[in-house]
């Protein structure tokens, strides 16, 4: 198994630092915090699922990070370098020397439809000083090299992210920062999306990327936080997420099966002898891990698209 593979497998780097980390941060609409006390470690390597309902904050979060967005509290921390709000030269130095190894696609791409994928890319590499083999790099990388020549209003939804996404990576940054890069695609966009992202992260970028749909990116990523209304519910890996859940007690009786849920494993006998008493003849006892999806509704109360 590729060194990435393996640190994949674990979820997290033992002793990997955080590429990101932010504590108390916070942004305030008027009285609304609309993000709140947040504690982010986002671990070198890894691709992180920033998970939440609509407006509960991601987008805010995000842009924070990217310094888009003035926090009102709480301090961030990318790449090792404290981000200092402050508008002198020594701060605004630093979150350009910070950008300059992040890598960002936020909302839709902004790229001009009546030109090709090409001809956007030439724009991007006058902007960066990006070199011909960069450009070259990054639209193989999406598989967007035959479709260059394309114009980008012909360009299906997944084709316009993936020109997004070559746009974000042709400096090959450290560090990719993707707000809802799945949002609108069929099965098959999102397919790519995760063979391409998955792809970076064994080049050892790492990868940021948030969705207000759980399904869309549960197999592309191995860590992740969910927020709700702006305060984090949860932060770990995967397997650290469904160990916080009790599978689900199935006990098999002639009328069908019966679901209990949060049924402590000490507990099963009493559920058992109380379904007995109550006259019901057991075929069979067993317990069922919860979904992923299931998890996430218990702890932002909110079912379907989270
Ligand atoms: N400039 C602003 N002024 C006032 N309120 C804002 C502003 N920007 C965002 N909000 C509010 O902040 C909340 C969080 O919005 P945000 O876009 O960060 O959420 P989100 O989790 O990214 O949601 P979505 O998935 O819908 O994009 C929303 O209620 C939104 O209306």
């Amino acid at each position: 198994m590729r060194e990435a593979e393996v640190r994949r497998e674990s979820g997290r780097d033992c002793g990997a630092m955080d590429i990101i980390t932010t504590q108390g941060l916070t942004k305030a609409y008027g009285a609304t915090r609309v993000v709140d006390g947040l504690d982010l470690r986002v671990p070198q390597g890894s691709v992180f699922g920033f998970l939440g309902p609509n407006g509960s904050g991601k987008s805010t979060t995000m842009k924070m990070l990217l310094s888009l967005v003035r926090p009102t509290n709480g301090s961030i921390e990318v790449l090792g370098t404290p981000m200092g709000r402050g508008n002198g030269d020594g701060d605004r130095g630093t979150r350009r020397r910070v950008l300059g190894r992040i890598g960002s696609l936020i909302e839709a791409p902004s790229v001009y439809p009546h030109l090709t994928g090409n001809e956007n890319m030439r724009i991007q590499q006058m902007i960066l000083g990006l070199t011909e083999a960069q450009v070259r790099r990054a639209l193989e990388i999406v598989r967007l090299d035959t479709a260059g020549q394309k114009l980008v209003k012909q360009y299906s939804l997944g084709m316009k992210q993936r020109l997004g996404i070559a746009m974000a990576i042709a400096h090959q940054p450290e560090l990719l920062i993707l707000d809802e890069p799945t949002n609108g695609l069929d099965p098959a966009g999102i397919e790519e999306i995760r063979e391409l992202l998955l792809e970076l992260a064994g080049e050892g970028v790492t990868i940021m990327v948030s969705s207000h749909q759980l399904a869309e990116i549960e197999r592309m990523i191995d860590t992740l936080a969910v927020i709700d209304h702006g305060r984090l519910m949860f932060q770990g890996t995967k397997a650290e997420l469904f160990q916080q859940a009790t599978p689900d007690l199935l006990i098999t009786t002639d009328a069908g099966v019966v679901r209990r849920r949060d049924v402590p494993a000490d507990a099963t006998p009493y559920v058992v002898t109380e379904l007995v008493r109550a006259g019901a003849r057991i075929h069979e006892v067993r317990r069922e891990q919860q979904t992923l999806e299931d998890i996430f509704i218990e702890l932002t109360g909110r079912g379907g698209a989270l």
